[in-house]
């Protein structure tokens, strides 16, 4: 059986990227830049002052001279003219600095009496300054292609003079839930029938990835129901199944997504939740869907969700870093040794008392308990065949909070 990570970059490499659309800045938070951004102006524009006080030239500062205050030049009014020798000007925090003054005399050590300024001790030539285009310049690129928008990349937009993103557009994702027993929450629960939690559950997953979930219609276990739902897939970017992964005679999603000309990349994989997880493309015309088919049990859908569905819809949104990262971790109660097939063990998460990462894996690992998935804070990541562990051994972790989970 294939590896996670050999599955993961099998299913990175059917992605191309969603084209691009253009957006006001300020809907610029969360999406991914699809061109680099250069900034159209030098930052600072001019030298600038970083301090309240005085513009001086710092050879005149020496001694108890007294400067002559010449006049004021608060942000945004530059003064006009040059500052002569033993001359001086009042300035303000983003003032530019005037010609012929080379340092700032902040206004806690000046005595001023009139326009007489006495600075009460001297100040070094460049003192406070803060020069031009020391942040950026002109042509910059301060923000690169495929990166994911956050507050701060904002601030360095807008600081470079740009009102409009060129960002990736949402990538669109289907996602068909499969099953005779599934009913949406708040409808009527068929006998022996489950409450669908996975379609919500991946559907705000697929939101945490800044792309557009569209819910095609749940269908029974019946391949011509699947194959009907599943033709609404054929306009999005990706298509995600539920349930029907498996290997029982009512699991019908592979010869249902036939009918569409599905291209099985792999099925079953050596993982834990989440081994008959399945890869493909649909093939119709002109279209090639990459689809991935998630079990149903709750529990591996997430966790298949986590290590393949959000690195292919960051690949698809244009991000250029789209592996889970993993962290590591103190293991406070021991494991026993892992068979085949990589483990991701449900865990609460705290902290020792140097400050590090201290992980108490659940002992019950059920992959229907949504309780307990809802209440871990990371996943204990083991590989095949892992020797048992000790309490206080590292172990690699996923934190679920980081991707949004
Ligand atoms: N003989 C074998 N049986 C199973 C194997 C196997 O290798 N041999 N694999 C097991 C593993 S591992 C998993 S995981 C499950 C996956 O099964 P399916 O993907 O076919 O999922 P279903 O049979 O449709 O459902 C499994 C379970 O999850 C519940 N479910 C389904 N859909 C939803 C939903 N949308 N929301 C909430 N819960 C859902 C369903 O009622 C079942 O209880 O197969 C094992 N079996
Ligand atoms: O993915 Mo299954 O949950 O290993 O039982």
């Amino acid at each position: 059986m294939l590896s996670v990570s050999e599955a993961r970059a099998r299913v990175l490499d059917g992605i191309r990227p969603v084209g691009h659309e253009l957006v006001p800045l300020l809907d610029g938070w969360n999406r991914v830049l699809a061109e680099p951004v250069a900034a159209r102006l030098d930052n600072p524009p001019a030298d600038i002052s970083a301090m309240d006080g005085y513009a001086v030239r710092g050879g005149d500062t020496q001694d108890g001279a007294a400067l002559r205050l010449v006049g004021e030049a608060p942000a945004g009014h530059p003064s006009a003219g040059t500052v002569g020798p033993g001359e001086c000007v009042r300035l303000f925090t983003g003032s530019v600095m005037p010609d012929g003054t080379d340092a700032v005399l902040i206004q806690e050590n000046a005595a001023v009496d009139g326009v007489s300024v006495r600075p009460t001790e001297p100040v070094a030539a460049g003192r406070h300054i803060r020069r031009a285009g020391q942040d950026f310049a002109s042509g910059d690129v301060v923000v690169a292609a495929g990166r994911r928008l956050g507050a701060r990349d904002i601030g360095v937009i807008a600081a470079g003079n740009h009102c409009w993103l060129t960002v990736r557009r949402r990538p669109r994702v289907a996602i068909l839930a499969t099953g005779d027993e599934v009913a949406l929450p708040g409808d009527p629960i068929p006998p022996g029938g489950v409450v669908n939690s996975n379609t919500p559950m991946l559907a705000s997953l697929v939101r945490t990835a800044g792309a557009e979930p569209v819910m095609l219609p749940a269908a029974p276990d019946d391949v011509e129901a699947i194959a009907r739902s599943a033709a609404g897939a054929l306009d999005a970017d990706l298509l995600v199944t539920l349930g029907g992964a498996s290997v029982g005679a009512y699991d019908l999603v592979q010869p249902a997504l036939a009918r569409h000309g599905l291209e099985v990349g792999f099925w079953r994989i050596a993982m834990r939740p989440g081994k008959p997880l399945m890869h493909g493309h649909l093939r119709a015309g002109d279209r090639n869907v990459p689809v991935l088919g998630l079990p149903g049990n709750p529990v591996s859908a997430l966790v298949c969700g986590l290590l393949f569905l959000l690195p292919a819809l960051r690949r698809l949104g244009g991000e250029e870093n789209v592996e889970p990262e993993l962290e590591l971790a103190t293991l406070a109660t021991p494991l026993p040794a892992n068979d085949q097939r990589a483990d991701h063990l449900r865990a609460a998460l705290g902290r020792d008392e140097a400050g590090r990462y201290l992980v108490s894996p659940f002992t019950r690992q059920d992959s229907g308990m949504l309780r307990r998935l809802a209440a871990s804070e990371a996943l204990v990541v083991r590989a095949p065949q892992a020797p048992p562990a000790a309490a206080g051994d590292t172990v690699a972790i996923i934190r679920l909070d980081r991707h949004g989970l």
